[in-house]
């Protein structure tokens, strides 16, 4: 038996087509003739084997030192220790390939670097029993073991993966624990309003078992902060997931990857056990930051990852005296840089991607003393009633690579019908950054200009843009106000007034007022100037008056951008004390004082107060705090609404 470039050994059934065409004398006028003997020899010679990449354990070794045995076996030992249990110290016996076997028949006698040979092996003793890895997978092999495997998995029209999440389509806040020990109790924010809620460690290990697909990855574009994550999932449909939101290592950074900082477990589909102490459903998201890791059960909404990775950001950033930020960030042409903070829904990611701008990040950034940098590799937009008329760029990024998330599309064509709800309002696409034609990489860019503050305002009073000093951003900045919009938590179907501190509450660790101290610190020494800007209501509250539109606010925005609204003449409106310019060019005058729009003056008075009052009523918690110094404090206890 010859051995052909995979190193595969043929068997010896030989092409018998080509042979009987030659014998029979007709001219082969085909193009070309083929190379191989056998047709298992042809279908191994459709592969060609790519480039290694491998991890090594602790300090990085040359990758030219080692023998591929030897780098295989120090990945597949890293790998296994992450797969250590409660019961088994050291963890199982790792083999790289389709657990499946013989379901992946086609391919397990290829010796292609992710599939090594992969017996079949069926021991109960745990001790015995391999699990099988697949690491580091490419789209194209994740396509294919979605559509194999995973029910709800099917190629759309333009290419992308389209999946089904189950019966979570948004985050589960209230499912979250942190693990609880003598360092956390004192550094985190816990009690009232806070998203941790305690668990002992043992709790923690009884929820952390199985999975199979690895992937190796990076958190953070600034290279002094980047994170090392790796991930265990159970399906290819969240390693892709993850593949496309992190920052994609290359070869060469992957086989100096070592150990990772964290690691995520994610086994989505099968429960939690209720009745496990500190569990109040099916579902959990576990923290603990001793261990450095993250378990999830019960739910396999993706985004539960990506914000996951974001708590620990807000955790371990801090802690550099870097500041972690829900937000999202574009850079001008000629490098203005605006940052545009909001809770789930109300636009950073639609906002951040501009055709006439560069994409830095849609969601999650840090800010050091250097720079802007986006913490992850690609973005995640809500594509509900998405078009190509109004989002150009997301529209296209949603072709091969991009997993779509429980969205509706024609059995036979496979077009989507972006305005089908019917299985969530929630539905989103997520795809690489890359896949955006502007987006600036590396992903990072200089100390912002603007500062924007994004709000759905479902009450139709808060003005469609207002200039903010520095004493009202971080007003704004620690109330959080939005209307929540349906469906990306879990249970939401109608708009509702909320307030999530520093636009992300759900994803703090530590106390809202150190985050709010460190961004007024920054913006003041890089004199950024505030904005507050309503994408949602406008003369008349959901239901009676209009939402903004869209091209309106993308006006607005252009604005700020270019200068020209910080030249504006401005006027204070009564109670919130915001400063409303009194002309935009291109948005018409009578939007952008909502009291003009709206039919009843009284109705608008009433609601106004109604609003004031819910912030008022809100930021209570706070008044206890201290933000910065202290004349800082009482500017910013004095900018909310006066009534
Ligand atoms: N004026 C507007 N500004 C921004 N988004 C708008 C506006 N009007 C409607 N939308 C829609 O609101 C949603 C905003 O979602 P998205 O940008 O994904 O929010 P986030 O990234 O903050 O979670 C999109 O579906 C967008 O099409
Ligand atoms: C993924 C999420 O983020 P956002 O809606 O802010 O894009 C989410 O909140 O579930
Ligand atoms: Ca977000
Ligand atoms: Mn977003």
């Amino acid at each position: 038996m010859a051995a052909n470039r995979t190193g595969v050994t043929s068997p010896r059934t030989p092409l018998k087509s080509i042979l009987t065409e030659k014998a029979k004398g007709i001219p082969n006028d085909s193009a070309g003739t083929v190379k191989a003997q056998t047709i298992e020899e042809l279908h191994s010679l459709q592969r060609k084997r790519s480039a290694p990449n491998t991890p090594l354990q602790g300090t990085a070794g040359a990758f030219a030192n080692l023998s591929e045995d030897e780098r295989q076996r120090q990945q597949l030992q890293s790998i296994s220790a992450s797969l250590a249990s409660l019961t088994r110290g050291t963890g199982p016996k790792v083999i790289r390939g389709d657990p499946g076997g013989g379901k992946y028949e086609a391919v397990s006698h290829v010796a292609h670097h992710h599939h090594i040979e992969a017996p079949v092996i069926s021991v109960s003793d745990s001790s015995l029993k391999f699990t099988h890895v697949l690491y580091n997978l490419s789209p194209g092999e994740l396509y294919e073991q979605a559509l194999k495997y995973e029910k709800g998995s099917f190629l759309t029209s333009t290419g992308a993966l389209a999946t089904l999440s189950g019966a979570k389509t948004g985050r589960s806040p209230r499912d979250k624990r942190v693990v609880i020990d003598d360092t956390t109790q004192d550094e985190l924010w816990w009690g009232k309003g806070s998203p941790n809620i305690e668990m002992d460690e043992h709790t923690f290990m009884v929820n952390r078992e199985r999975a199979v697909f690895v992937n190796d990855q990076f958190l953070n574009w600034d290279p002094k902060n980047r994170i090392k994550v790796r991930f265990v999932s159970c399906r290819a449909y969240h390693s892709l997931f993850m593949h496309n939101m992190c920052i994609r290592p290359t070869s060469e950074e992957l086989e100096n990857f070592g150990t990772p900082d964290f690691t995520i477990y994610n086994a989505g589909q099968f429960p939690c056990n209720r009745y496990t102490h500190y569990m109040t459903s099916s579902t959990s998201i576990d923290i603990n930051l001793n261990r450095k890791e993250m378990v999830i059960l019960g739910t396999q909404y993706a985004g539960e990852m990506k914000k996951g990775l974001f708590s620990l950001m807000h955790y371990l950033m801090p802690k550099r005296h870097i500041l972690s930020l829900h937000s999202g960030c574009n850079m001008g042409k000629d490098g203005d840089v605006a940052l545009f903070f909001g809770l789930s829904g109300t636009g950073k990611t639609t906002q951040s991607t501009d055709h006439n701008r560069f994409l830095i990040g849609d969601d999650e950034h840090c800010w050091s003393d250097d720079c802007i940098s986006n913490i992850e590799g690609g973005c995640y937009a809500k594509c509900i009633d998405l078009s190509k008329e109004k989002e150009p760029d997301i529209w296209n990024a949603i072709k091969f690579g991009t997993v779509l998330e429980n969205v509706v599309f024609d059995e036979h064509t496979r077009e989507v019908d972006y305005t089908d709800k019917s299985v969530t309002e929630n539905t989103r696409a997520a795809y690489p950054i890359e896949f955006i034609p502007n987006a600036k990489i590396p992903c990072f860019c200089p100390h912002p200009k603007n500062v924007i503050l994004l709000a759905c305002d479902a009450f139709g009073v808060l003005p469609p843009v207002s200039k903010l000093s520095l004493a009202q951003t971080m007003y704004h900045f620690i109330s959080g106000y939005t209307a929540l919009v349906a469906g990306t938590v879990d249970g939401i179907k109608e708009p509702t007034a909320t307030f999530s501190a520093c636009f992300g509450a759900a994803f703090l660790m530590l106390h809202p007022t150190t985050y709010a101290a460190m961004l007024a610190e920054k913006m003041h020494e890089h004199g950024a100037t505030g904005w507050l800007v309503n994408i949602g209501w406008c003369g008349g509250s959901y239901g009676s008056g209009n939402r903004i539109k869209l091209p309106y606010t993308r006006k607005i925005i252009n604005a700020i951008h270019s200068g020209s609204l910080l030249k504006a003449t401005y006027e204070k409106t009564e109670v919130f004390g915001l400063k409303i310019p009194s002309e935009i060019e291109g948005v018409p005058q009578e939007i952008l004082r909502p009291e003009n729009a709206s039919g009843l003056k009284e109705a608008y008075k009433n609601t106004l107060l109604k609003l004031a009052g819910l912030f008022k009523n809100n930021f209570e918690t706070f008044t206890e705090y201290k933000i910065g110094e202290d004349k800082l404090t009482e500017e910013i206890l004095a900018a909310g609404p006066i009534f």
